[in-house]
Parts: structure tokens; sequence; C-alpha cells
């Protein structure tokens, strides 16, 4: 969904900052769910960055972290500087000097992102990266093609069509819960970011189809994406450094697993077809049967043939992806904050008791819901926004030549040290301040902003909280000891080694165990 920036700052006392980070024991100003002031234990837990990085690296070796991961490239002075800065894309296929550029500058992001979105396109690189599973859909198309698009995806995911899936999304997460439930009762620590994988997963096919996701589909859908995520990043990079698709030997095995992953969404798209041409009753309130009917109001037209899974794969894509990865580190941040945890067990007991989750009740977990913005802070799902420019511009005084790559950081903007208040601190309660509300209309934009801002963000802030309360009210959920994920970003922002935790049940009306790592 991104593409890496060619070179970052190289400031001096970035490795420093980076050991000060990592190593200073804070306070957090919050104790509690009401946010006082008092000093406490578990004060200020900031979870892991990812790999330090040489502050000369050879360009072999930014190549190889450039494969590895997008997140690699950026030093600690890297988070302190507002404007546009420019960086030199080595390219094997020209000696003219091509440049991409990073805008840290929130007046400018919203220039782009806001005020002139059409200036400032979504590059042909994205929808080589994609388009064998997506076609050119809604995440990858421009102009018209796309307004048209958006007009007739939008109407699946108002108000009321979130609240008329909401039904399907508590079945995926009933069914969660009883998958964890007889993981825990092994005793073993549970692998929560490939769990969370499967829910959200199940959560876009049982809202797109109104079936569950059968285990035999998870499994290949699951495998074949793994293997076109990385290798759909890795041919990001390389085109960027001028070598042409066509000729990358990892092509041939991208067009099979987007192949796989489209003929599983397939299955359920032709039987819907076929029920509907035979008359037969179908569910009038998924997803699907709103693209199946929804009219474009300005051309008349709807979604026919391909185009239909053309959109289906990429809802599912972005659908599943991002809310994965942002629900498995929110987990881990949880996890090492006992205190917030118990804090939500103790507003999802208010808000909810021992009965069944509505829609209506979700917007009442605040705090549940401020982990998770906290989550989506410290790992936003997706680590940059990629545009082209159309024509010549001059941005925060930087002058930028008509198709050059534009990079818009989020990873960077949400630790921007002249915005956050620790910024490398996992603490929701600052969601709940006055103190950040001008840092997060300035520079919060996990779900982006503007005309291409995210279809699902209401779909996936529900989906999210609901599980989580879920997820809090039935276990204990501590941190492996020795164990500490490496974020890592390729398509989305992942642990390269996993994310493992330890869930107890917590019995009915009784208290959580005293917590720990163990
Ligand atoms: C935590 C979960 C999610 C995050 C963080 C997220 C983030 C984003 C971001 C940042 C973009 C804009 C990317 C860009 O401009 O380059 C985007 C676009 C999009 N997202 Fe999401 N997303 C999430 C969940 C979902 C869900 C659940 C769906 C659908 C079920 C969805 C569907 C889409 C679509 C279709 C677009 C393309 C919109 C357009 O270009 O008009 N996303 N998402």
């Amino acid at each position: 969904m991104m593409r890496p920036p060619a070179q970052t700052d190289v400031h001096e006392n970035g490795r420093a900052e980076l050991a000060e980070f990592a190593a200073s024991p804070g306070t957090c100003p919050f104790a509690g769910r009401d946010g006082g002031s008092e000093r406490h234990e578990h004060a200020a837990f900031r979870p892991p960055l990812p790999l330090a990085l040489d502050r000369h690296p050879s360009t072999i070796q930014r190549l190889r972290m450039r494969l590895r991961s997008s997140l690699d490239l950026f030093l600690h002075g890297s988070y302190g500087f507002v404007g546009v800065s420019r960086h030199r894309i080595p390219s094997v296929r020209s000696l003219k000097k091509r440049f991409m550029f990073t805008v840290r500058d929130p007046a400018v992001i919203r220039e782009i992102l806001v005020r002139r979105p059409k200036d400032f396109p979504k590059g042909e690189l994205m929808h080589k990266m994609l388009g064998k599973l997506t076609g050119y859909s809604i995440f990858v198309s421009n102009g018209a093609a796309w307004e048209r698009q958006r007009r007739i995806v939008d109407q699946a995911f108002t108000h009321a069509g979130v609240r008329d899936v909401f039904p399907l999304m508590r079945d995926a997460s009933d069914a969660c819960l009883a998958r964890l439930k007889a993981q825990a009762a092994g005793g073993g620590p549970v692998s929560i970011d490939a769990e969370m994988t499967h829910y959200a997963g199940d959560v876009i096919f049982r809202t797109i189809y109104s079936e569950p996701m059968g285990g035999e589909a998870a499994g290949r859908i699951f495998s074949a994406f793994e293997v076109f995520q990385r290798l759909a990043f890795a041919q990001g990079v390389l085109a960027l450094g001028g070598i042409p698709f066509w000729l990358m030997w990892t092509n041939p095995r991208s067009w099979r697993m987007a192949r796989e992953i489209r003929d599983v969404l397939n299955g359920p798209l032709e039987r819907r077809l076929t029920a509907v041409r035979a008359g037969e009753p179908v569910s009038s309130r998924d997803i699907l049967s709103t693209l199946m009917t929804a009219v474009d109001p300005v051309t008349g037209t709807c979604f026919e043939g391909d185009e239909l899974l053309d959109e289906i794969a990429v809802l599912f894509l972005a659908g599943h992806e991002t809310s994965a990865a942002a629900l498995g580190w929110a987990l881990y941040c949880i996890a090492n904050r006992p205190d917030i945890q118990q804090a939500m067990r103790e507003e999802v007991r208010t808000v909810l008791g021992d009965g069944e989750p509505r829609f209506g009740d979700m917007k009442r977990l605040e705090l549940t819901r401020n982990v998770f913005r906290e989550a989506l802070r410290l790992y936003p799902p997706v680590a940059y926004f990629s545009r082209d420019t159309t024509r010549d511009e001059q941005l925060a005084g930087v002058e930028i030549a008509a198709g050059s790559p534009l990079t818009v950081p989020v990873w960077l903007m949400h630790r921007h040290t002249e915005f956050w208040r620790d910024p490398n601190g996992f603490d929701p309660h600052r969601f709940a301040s006055e103190e950040t509300r001008e840092a997060q209309r300035l520079t919060y934009m996990p779900f982006s902003m503007g005309a291409r801002v995210c279809v699902g963000a209401a779909f996936a802030m529900q989906e999210a909280t609901l599980v989580l309360a879920e997820l809090v009210r039935a276990f204990e959920i501590r941190p492996v000891v020795g164990h500490v994920p490496q974020p890592v970003s390729r398509l989305t922002v992942r642990s390269e080694n996993g994310i493992r935790l330890h869930l107890t049940p917590i019995e009915a009306n009784s208290e959580p165990l005293a917590s720990g790592a163990t």
C-alpha cells in the first residue's frame, strides 16, 4: 500500500536519542481511567521500535534494509523535522538523478490530501504492485474511474450499513472467542497476530457474504496473502529503483498467489449470483447485496462482471490486513499495561455487564476505543501514503518536478517530537486529553484524510472495539517473557517475529490474577 522513502535524513544524535528513548524510565501522568496524576509502577510502557540503523549505511545495506522493511530507514532525527525533504532514488536504468519527497509538514500534508487531492493522485506503481489481486479498483484507481467506484462503495459503508452488519461482526467475534478459549485451555502462549488475522478476515468475509469463512478458505487465503504481500512490497522497492515488473523473477509466483485469493473470494460471489438468477431469497443486509444493487447517482451505472470481484478483493485486502495488524499491537500493549487492561475490563463490565454487545454500546466504550486509537498511532497499519505530482510544484519552499513521487510518512508524523508528548509511550488517555487535541488535529491520520480517507474507518472502529471488549472481559492478557515483537513495514506494519501472548480465562464474577509476565 505504500512505497518506502529512498533515503532519510541522517542526524548526528540519532542513535543516542534512540537509546535514550528505549531505556529511560518515565511516568505516565494518568492513573486509572479517570486520568489522575499519580505516579504508578506501569508508567510509560514504550513498546518496541524498529531496528536502529547505522548512521551512514552503505548502498548495499540500504537496499537490504529497504527490502526488509521501510521502517528501518528512519533514524531518530527524522522525527523532529518539519518540512519537505528530498531523497535521491538510486536507479539501475538511468544516470539522470531522480528524487522523491517526504512531507513532514502538517499544512503541506493537508494541501496534498484535503485541498488538492486531484493534483496528487496515487502513483502507477501502487497499481502495478496490487493490481494482480485488485484490478483497477478503488484503492489504486484515479480520476473519473475512482470517483464512480467511491460513490458506489460509500453506499455500503454508511452508518446504517455498518449497523446492519454488526450482528455478523458479533458472530465473528463469538467464533474468535471460542477459538481462543480452546487454545487458552492448552496453557501455552497464543499467536495473537495470527488469531487477529483470522478474526478480521472472518469479519470481512461474513459482512460481505453473510457466511463464515471456513477453515479451508482461511488457510488458503492467508497463506497466499502472506506471500503476495511480501512479494508486492519487494517488487515495489525494485520497481522504484528502475527494474521493470516484467523482468522480476517473482512475478509468476505473485500472479499465482493473487489468483488463489481471487478464486477463494469468487466462490461465494458465484453462489450469490446463481441464487439471484434463480430467484432464490438472498440477504439484503450485507456488503455484497449493496455492491450488487447500488447505482452510481452520477453515471447511473452499477458494478458488473469482474469489477465486482475486483472491489471485493480490495475490500477484503484493505479490510482485514489493516485491522488485524492494529489489533495485534493493541493487545500486545495492554498485555504490558495491566492497569489499563483492568480499567478497560471495568468499563466493559459497566457498559455491557454480562450481556451481548450491541451496536450502540460500542461508542460508550471510550477507553477501549482510545486503546485502539493509541495502537493506531504507534503502529499505523498503513505507514506511508504515496502520491505523485501532476505538475511542477513548490511545497514548503522545495521545488518538485512534475511526476515526482511524494510520501506522507504516517509513522513519523504519529511519533513526531514537535507535536506529541512522550511520542513513543503507550498512553491511550492522551486521546481523552485537551493537551493533545492539536497534535491529533495536525498529525493523526491512521485512516488518512480528505477525499481518499478510508471508507472502512467506522467499520474498523466497531470491529476492533467489539473484539477488544470481548477479550478483556474473557481473559487476563499477559506478555510472554523474552518475546519482543519486531515491527516491520511491508504492506502493513506487522511484527516480523509474530506477537505471542498468554491468555488466562477469567471466570464469571471473579477478579483477574495479579498481572506480570510469565
Ligand atoms: C484499522 C483498520 C484500517 C486502517 C488503519 C485503514 C487505513 C486506510 C488508509 C490509511 C487508507 C488510505 C490509503 C492512501 O490514501 O494511500 C485507506 C483506504 C481504504 N480503506 Fe482502509 N483502513 C482500515 C480498515 C479498512 C476496512 C475495514 C475497510 C473495508 C471494509 C477498508 C477499506 C478501504 C478502502 C476501500 C480504501 C480506499 C479508499 C479510496 O482510495 O477511496 N479499510 N484505509
